[in-house]
């Protein structure tokens, strides 16, 4: 059992723990009988607070699927997850919605930003819809962060994809959730657009205190995280603190050559 510690944190934890999310013994398998897939197999890990995680693995490796469970964005079939104190896994539907709205950002491959509303609009729209005010100082902050300042007024078809994936790095942002969860969040931006997003992601984690895990097949992305977990047949097999995109890289080529001897 992992102990809990309170840490003092310049974004502030508000008297939360230093883990900010976990899974004990996580299986998620899919199907039955022949047909039975085990997505995770007893996933055991620790989400620390006021980090940058990110997750990588082959494909079918089982990122996504944890992620989502992490996310409270699907069941598990067995074990628990955690974010902060709450039993997420024990949640029914209603709350756990409750808890995702309240307590959690996304930001997804595909920016996922209303056509018709303005950059402002769409930042705002998750605690409009929650019948939250923004906190104006707060959104200041994050807007300056991801430099989005002159481009609030524009729609989403009046900015470039980098662009509107910034608009969603601040949405993810402005209502201050406890993590950020980014399936392939640079995934479908050019090198140059991906670089300016995923700084804006590293600097909301060193400045603003956020926390922050990402799925990524790519190095370079990795590269921008504290901490890189490395998922394979749906179990973490290792993990690399302050990666660096060669260092990720040949441990990739490692995992395949090991792949393809086994
Ligand atoms: N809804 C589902 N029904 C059945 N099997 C599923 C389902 N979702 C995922 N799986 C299986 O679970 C395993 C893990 O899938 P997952 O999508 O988590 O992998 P991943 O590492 O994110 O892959 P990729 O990098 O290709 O996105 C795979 O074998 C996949 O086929």
């Amino acid at each position: 059992m992992t102990t809990a510690v309170t840490i003092p944190r310049h974004g502030g934890t508000g008297g939360r723990t230093a883990v900010a999310a976990r899974a004990r013994q996580v299986v998620k398998a899919y199907g039955s009988g022949e047909a039975r897939v085990v997505a995770l197999d007893s996933v055991d890990v620790d989400i620390a607070r006021g980090q940058f995680t990110a997750i990588m693995g082959p494909s079918g490796s089982g990122k996504s699927t944890l992620m989502h469970c992490l996310a409270g964005l699907d069941t598990v079939t067995s074990g628990e997850i955690y974010l902060d104190e709450t039993e997420i896994t024990r949640l029914k539907d209603k709350k756990l919605t409750q808890l995702r709205r309240d307590r959690i950002g996304f930001i997804f491959q595909a920016f996922n930003l209303l056509p018709t509303l303005s950059a402002l609009e769409n930042i705002t729209l998750p605690m409009d819809i929650a019948g939250r005010k923004a906190d104006a100082e707060w959104l200041r902050r994050v807007v300056d962060t991801v430099g989005l300042s002159e481009r609030l007024r524009h729609r989403p078809n009046q900015l470039s994809g980098g662009q509107q994936q910034r608009v969603a790095v601040a949405r993810a942002l402005a209502a201050r959730p406890e993590i950020i969860f980014g399936d392939e969040p640079t995934g479908n931006l050019d090198s140059r657009a991906g670089a300016e997003v995923l700084g804006f992601l590293r600097t909301s984690v060193d400045e603003l205190g956020q926390t922050i895990v990402m799925v990524t097949h790519d190095p370079v992305a990795a590269s921008y995280a504290d901490r890189v977990l490395y998922l394979a047949d749906g179990r973490i097999v290792d993990e690399m603190e302050r990666p660096t995109a060669d260092a990720v890289l040949d441990r990739m080529k490692d995992f395949d050559a090991r792949g393809r001897t086994s």
